[in-house]
């Protein structure tokens, strides 16, 4: 309950999975106890505030979902705030300060949180305190804890310049700027030590011996930092209490029952009615086109959805894991666990994707992600249940100040995992119970649909690459869930090459969220798809969806439509070339743009495209045609790192030349586009 005083600001959270929603009850009751009283709402219940009346300061604290969008709680508020005749001084009365919370592991961090800071401002209102942006990737604690110990002045300095008005808002600008700019000069470490996260007392560790080899590794450290003091984390609270029961006779819960618990939205078990290898053996990616039979489910989607897939943990990674935990005899006890009584921890809850019931084998299996990179929290955890102190020692060097680099080489960087970890220190030996406190819930994979349900109806295809990469020691790793698939379908895909009648392996899926990645309703509007590599996936769908148009509606009109793809090699992972052979033979695709990066150029055409951008800055004077004169869609598709930006970075100079006008019209421009859901990106890391 929050105390009674003058000092009041609103706290706004927006919380997905009630993270938000904890912090902003701590920040609540911290408020109480430093004489300010925070009116706390959830962001969605508009009836209990009204910010175009709110006098005082409002403090918010939002998620991050999805692909980087707002929680669901906030959609509503989103929406309204986007309304587009707002006036730019709608909110300019108010005085904000913003925490937003994200993963940097995704493609767009924080979106939540930055997504109402920029409209926030646009609407006129002012930040009494700087934004703080929490990853939870490395520890949402880093930001967390030091923005919430620094918004007290911040609020107490605001509360002090509105009694000296009419010089209130020079002062809370020139505030707003300096915190500011001790905030965005921290580094997340510099951070937490700062403001006390580092608990001095506790966390001084008493330097090892010299170590003689010069090289360090996970488990090796060498002077300086094996001979240094360490400032490390102070100890996370442990708040779960777990029992073990052996499982006799008792009924675990079925996968069947648990699964939709891991999940968020209802599932279906369909089979892979067939497997296709789309690149050749030689290819530097293995691409497989798998199509799923959905002609028994409810399952519907249109070309363009995403469609989430269910994947466990790899089976010889959780054994190897049970192994070393010390728990394969007790792989299939059954897991009881309950938040310990009287626990400090703010919103301790068991987690509610790990089933009531679930064996030792079912958690670590499908619940949770362990090939998660240990956040410095789990590290200062392990330290705890290490029996060997120079493993120890090691452990509180990687997650303490005075090791940071040591942790973004040897864990951040290497992508280590709670395996590596527990073989690189064979004395730790962690309850389960930590597993589930530290590591993230073990997510769904979402794939975009690469066929047309109109076309094909009963099947949805989908297409991907597997992942291979190397583990911090070298050893080979495939992707959890594409070499998951990849496994599944081997079967299938020998059986394609034998004719013989193929065996049709299940797999979990279900929906994801609406998005907005279609085709216009009306067919005549012309289209742009830019989508190398797998990013052809949708396209696929949107041209096998125009060609059955087409022959059930002789005589209507049709756009044009251009398909700007790229591959490495034409010989190699040409992708679809026969369909998209088809496709431009019938008329459905009226321009196709292929460029190959890694062949060598045809004599002929020394300076031929080698990336779609190329292509499209060929084609400028169609794509300008197209989207500024016939109002035309134009789609882009596939990896977020690169070639998104690359697109991007290309449309804007091809705007710059055909039209004039310098880059700041230009992204206006494509803003336009996307506002009016002309320039749709479906883009992944
Ligand atoms: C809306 C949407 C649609 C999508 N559609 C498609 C699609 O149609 N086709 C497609 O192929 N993908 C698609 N994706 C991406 C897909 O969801 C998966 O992210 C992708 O297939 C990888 O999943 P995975 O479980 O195999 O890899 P993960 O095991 O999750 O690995 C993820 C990434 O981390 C890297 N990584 C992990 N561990 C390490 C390590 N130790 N060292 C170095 N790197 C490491 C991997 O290289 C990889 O890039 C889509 C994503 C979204 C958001």
């Amino acid at each position: 309950m929050c105390c009674e005083t003058n000092r009041r600001f609103l706290l706004l959270y927006a919380s997905q999975k009630g993270q938000a929603k904890a912090i902003a009850e701590e920040i609540c009751q911290q408020a109480t106890e430093r004489g300010f009283r925070a009116d706390i709402h959830c962001i969605s219940e508009s009836d209990k505030y009204n910010l175009n009346r709110e006098k005082d300061p409002v403090v918010i604290v939002t998620s991050t979902t999805g692909d980087g969008e707002p929680p669901d709680t906030a959609l509503k508020f989103v929406k309204e705030i986007n309304d587009r005749t707002l006036p730019q001084s709608h909110f300019s009365h108010l005085r904000y300060g913003l925490l937003g919370l994200g993963d940097s592991e995704y493609t767009f961090f924080c979106n939540g949180g930055k997504l109402l800071d920029k409209r926030f401002r646009e609407l006129g209102a002012q930040r009494f305190y700087e934004t703080g942006l929490a990853d939870d990737a490395v520890g949402l604690e880093l930001v967390v804890e030091p923005w919430i110990a620094g918004l007290w002045a911040a609020l107490s300095q605001e509360f002090a310049s509105r009694k000296e008005e009419p010089a209130y808002r020079d002062k809370t600008a020139s505030l707003t700027a300096s915190i500011g700019c001790k905030i965005e000069h921290l580094t997340l470490d510099d951070l937490a030590v700062q403001n006390g996260v580092f608990s001095e007392n506790e966390g001084k560790a008493t330097p090892g011996p010299p170590i003689q080899d010069s090289q360090p590794s996970l488990s090796r450290s060498v002077p300086p930092l094996s001979q240094s003091a360490l400032n490390v984390p102070a100890l996370p609270v442990e708040y779960l209490e777990m029992e073990l029961q052996e499982n006799i006779g008792q009924e675990s819960s079925p996968m069947e029952d648990s699964l939709p618990l891991i999940s968020e939205g209802p599932l279906v078990q369909v089979p892979v009615s067939r497997a296709v290898q789309l690149t050749r053996d030689d290819a530097a990616k293995t691409i497989l086109l798998l199509e799923l039979d959905i002609s028994e489910t409810t399952f519907s989607y249109q070309p363009g959805d995403a469609f989430n897939v269910i994947c466990p943990n790899y089976a010889s990674e959780v054994d190897e894991l049970l192994h070393l935990l010390g728990l394969s005899e007790k792989k299939e006890h059954l897991v009881c666990l309950k938040v310990k009584p009287g626990t400090k921890k703010k919103g301790a809850d068991v987690p509610g994707y790990i089933p009531e019931k679930s064996s030792v084998n079912f958690i670590l299996t499908w619940c949770l992600e362990i090939r998660a990179v240990p956040k410095k929290a789990f590290l200062r955890s392990l330290v705890e249940y290490t029996a060997d102190t120079g493993a120890k020692r090691r452990l509180q060097e990687l997650c303490s100040k005075q090791g940071a680099s040591d942790y973004n080489a040897f864990v951040r960087d290497a992508g280590v995992c709670l395996l590596d970890l527990l073989r690189a220190f064979p004395a730790c030996k962690p309850p389960l119970s930590l597993l589930i406190e530290h590591l993230p819930k073990l997510q769904a994979r979402p794939y975009s649909a690469a066929s047309s349900s109109l076309f094909q109806p009963g099947k949805m295809s989908f297409v991907f690459n597997v992942l291979e990469f190397p583990s911090h020691l070298g050893e080979q790793r495939r992707g959890v869930c594409t070499g998951w698939l990849a496994e599944q379908v081997v079967p299938l895909l020998q059986s394609n090459t034998e004719n013989q009648t193929p065996f049709r392996p299940k797999i979990t899926i279900s929906s994801r969220r609406v998005n907005t990645f279609h085709l216009p309703d009306d067919p005549s509007v012309p289209l742009l798809m830019v989508g190398p590599g797998t990013g052809i996936a949708p396209f696929v769908g949107f041209l096998q969806h125009r060609e059955k148009l087409r022959e059930d509606r002789k005589g209507s009109a049709f756009g044009e439509t251009w398909l700007f793809f790229g591959c490495r090699s034409e010989a190699k992972d040409y992708l679809f070339q026969e369909e998209l052979q088809r496709f431009v033979e019938n008329g459905t695709l009226t321009h196709l743009k292929v460029c190959f990066s890694r062949d060598p150029p045809p004599p002929a055409h020394p300076a031929a495209p080698k990336y779609v951008q190329d292509h499209l800055r060929l084609c400028s004077k169609d794509v300008i045609r197209i989207l500024l004169e016939e109002r035309g869609c134009l789609y882009v598709c596939g990896d977020a790192k690169n070639m998104a930006k690359d697109v991007n970075d290309t449309l804007v100079n091809i705007l710059i030349t055909e039209r004039g006008g310098d880059k700041l019209g230009a992204l206006k421009t494509l803003a336009t586009l996307r506002d009016e859901k002309r320039y749709l990106q479906d883009i992944w890391a």
